[in-house]
């Protein structure tokens, strides 16, 4: 996730966010609105047989992606009970006391107990691929880097239970986002044999504060190639439009909501869209929510998607590896301030 600073001052001429990659979008009104809609797509033809069931699913996902960058998924296959027991076991784990929970504080992302109060109104556990939890593992013997709480039965299994579940649903649905961009359905076939597959599980205690003070996330792009979210019937997450109108994500219940983020966004040079979003939790109560970052291997290089490069539309970012996009950008995360980096967009 990329924080940002919004300049929200009741006298701010225009109101402006700023990504920690250096890119500055402007918005109309800080207050949410129900009058455009995300796009909701029928998932159930992405595990057809047939290729034109396939492609037709493809289509709508190729427009929600370049036009708006987010979408919901309904009919995905994956048992509800899934979600309900990770939304269980958050309820469990951020229900402990605080020194237990600060027990797995390291400080560092992703792998820890995070908590954002001080800036944001919300507290989240990371953990992230487990090559031994992963059925398609190339390499079973490869460590597991999380760090779990003890003395919580169940949590850990509870966890992994679903992540694996969205690990083959992320798997289908990039060879779905490859047909998407018009290319053969394995094309990324190669890049996810070892995903980066990071989970959060958060928990947003009702703010009572005005949105222009707090938020329980801050406007912010994600890093990977898509996100998948479970989140609870409260409400509150947002999305910033093209138009720069906060748009309302409403909860459906059984559905995921689904975006592009930056990697993805960088890979088809900007033809399908990293988009800002935000969570308000305005709802008189608690909120739980359950981001799974999906992402390409880190060792492989991050070529351009060739139908989205021409002579006419060269590409626009340095090519590396996922792994060097990635330290660049966590590094960039670090200094805000820092927005002319060799590494970003090319002059
Ligand atoms: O809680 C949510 O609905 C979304 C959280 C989010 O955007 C993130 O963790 O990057
Ligand atoms: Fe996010």
């Amino acid at each position: 996730m990329s924080q940002t600073t919004v300049d929200t001052r009741a006298d701010a001429k225009v109101r402006t966010v700023k990504l920690q990659n250096g890119d500055i979008f402007s918005f109309n009104s800080n207050i949410s609105t129900e009058l455009e809609k995300i796009p909701v797509i029928d998932a159930s033809r992405i595990w057809s047989d047939k290729l034109e069931d396939r492609k037709a699913v493809a289509e709508e996902i190729r427009d929600a992606s370049r036009n708006i960058g987010f979408f919901y998924l309904i009919n995905h296959g994956i048992d509800q009970d899934y979600a309900t027991e990770v939304i269980d076991q958050a309820k469990r784990f951020f229900a402990l006391p605080e020194e237990k929970k600060m027990e797995i504080f390291t400080g560092l992302v992703p792998n820890e107990y995070h908590l954002m109060r001080d800036i944001d109104l919300s507290e989240a556990f990371n953990w992230a691929y487990d090559a031994s939890e992963d059925p398609e593992a190339v390499d079973k013997t490869e460590p597991s880097v999380s760090i779990w709480p003890s003395d919580l039965p169940g949590f850990r299994e509870g966890l992994y239970a679903y992540h694996t579940k969205l690990l083959e649903l992320s798997r289908r649905l990039t060879r779905i986002f490859a047909l998407a961009l018009h290319l053969p359905e394995e094309y990324f076939d190669a890049y996810v044999r070892r995903p980066e597959a990071g989970m959060r599980i958060l928990h947003y205690p009702e703010q009572k504060h005005s949105v222009d003070d707090q938020n329980g996330i801050g406007a912010h792009t994600d890093v990977e190639c898509f996100t998948i979210v479970t989140q609870d019937l409260s409400g509150g997450l947002e999305v910033l439009s093209k138009s720069g109108n906060w748009i309302k994500a409403e909860p459906i219940e059984g559905s995921f909501v689904v975006n592009i983020a930056d990697a993805f966004m960088r890979q088809t040079n900007n033809f399908f869209v990293s988009t800002i979003h935000r969570v308000i939790n305005k709802s008189g109560h608690e909120r739980y929510s359950a981001p799974f970052f999906f992402g390409f291997d880190r060792k492989k290089l991050l070529e351009p998607v060739p139908t989205c490069v021409s002579e006419e539309n060269p590409m626009k970012y340095p090519i590396m590896t996922g792994g060097e996009y990635y330290a660049w950008r966590t590094n960039k995360q670090k200094d805000t301030n820092t927005c002319n980096d060799k590494m970003g967009v090319k002059s």
